[in-house]
């Protein structure tokens, strides 16, 4: 079973937007909502390729109500724990040329006995899960040491952690070691402190992780691709895609497809190419089943293009 953690989940809203025009009244040609929080992505990813996964998430509100409803009717497993805030709801803007704004709002601030109540359930749920996907910013009130408590008791317990956040809380996290980090170009910049310009900038990146503490480095970098680091070497995936139409949860669905095939290694690294390349064929964050995937158009390379320029490259 493979375990989510989202500490601040949401409810995703996705207007699609001819264009964006600052201090004008925009019509939206199309809207819709996902229950969403990086970890929730990963569940939802992970039941539509049919394996089993439990979501432990904080819900307080209408907004709350509204994603235990849009997961129970996508079939998702969730372990909830009731808080007296409101879940939050993120704001995506999809522009019909394929750029996309989002807005995340700070989400509601859990208290002591919320965050006791969290833990508890976290440590409740770890019995049978082979993995633990801890995943998203932390709410107001957890401590940015708070994953590295997580990801402590799990290796305690046997499970192995997969984490993905940023700043802080992923610096912290690093000190207990956990088994695959996965941040994205712009979170693998921030961590090392240092702009990004090629393949070759984020493998050296991906390697200052390591020896902060990561075992493995799953860095996606977005139309770039993707690249495994880890302790015998580091192999590069990409795919073709034809049109994009949303990145929402791209990562969280590459996230799941590494995870679903064992979570190591370059098999796992081809998965996680597949997964990513096709969320971003479908709307919203809705995630890929394994009808949407197509492993041929996935490329996996030990020989890694170090000194291939990013088409996305971090400043
Ligand atoms: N514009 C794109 N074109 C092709 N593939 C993409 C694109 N954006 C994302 N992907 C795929 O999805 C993966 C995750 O996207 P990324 O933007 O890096 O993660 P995150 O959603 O965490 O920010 C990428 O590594 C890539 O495989
Ligand atoms: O916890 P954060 O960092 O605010 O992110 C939450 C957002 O991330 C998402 O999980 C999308 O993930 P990506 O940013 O990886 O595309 C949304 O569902 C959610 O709105």
């Amino acid at each position: 079973m493979i375990l989510t953690v989202t500490p601040n989940p949401s409810l995703d809203r996705t207007y699609e937007v001819p264009s964006l025009e600052r201090g004008e009244v925009i019509r939206a040609t199309g809207e819709r909502m996902d229950p969403g929080g990086k970890g929730v992505n990963v569940s939802r990813a992970v039941t539509a390729a049919g394996r089993r996964t439990v979501a432990v998430l904080p819900l307080g509100g209408a907004p709350g109500a509204l994603v235990a409803d849009l997961l129970d009717a996508q079939g998702i497993e969730v372990a909830p724990v009731p808080v007296a805030g409101a879940t939050r709801s993120n704001i995506a803007l999809a522009e019909s040329d394929g750029v996309l704004t989002k807005i995340n709002a700070p989400g509601p601030e859990l208290s002591a006995a919320e965050q006791e109540l969290l833990l508890e359930t976290v440590r409740e749920q770890s019995r049978d899960a082979s993995w633990i996907a801890c995943c998203g910013s932390l709410p107001r009130g957890l401590a940015p040491s708070w994953y590295a408590e997580v990801v402590a008791r799990a290796h305690a317990g046997g499970a192995r952690i997969a984490l993905d956040t940023s700043g802080r809380a992923l610096l912290e996290a690093l000190r207990e070691r956990p088994d695959v980090v996965k941040p994205n170009a712009e979170e693998l910049a921030e961590a090392v402190g240092r702009p990004l310009a090629t393949v070759g900038d984020a493998v050296k990146a991906a390697e200052e992780l390591r020896e902060m503490g990561a075992q493995a480095v799953l860095a996606s970098l977005g139309a770039d691709g993707q690249l495994l680091v880890d302790g015998s070497g580091a192999w590069f995936g990409s795919a073709h895609v034809k049109v994009v139409r949303s990145n929402v949860g791209a990562g969280d669905s590459s996230l799941a497809g590494f995870l679903i095939a064992g979570g190591s290694g370059p098999e796992a690294l081809a998965s996680a190419v597949a997964h990513g390349a096709a969320a971003v064929q479908l709307p919203g964050s809705e995630m890929p089943t394994p009808d949407d995937l197509d492993p041929a158009a996935v490329t996996v390379t030990a020989e890694v293009p170090m000194d291939r320029v990013l088409k996305e490259p971090v400043s």
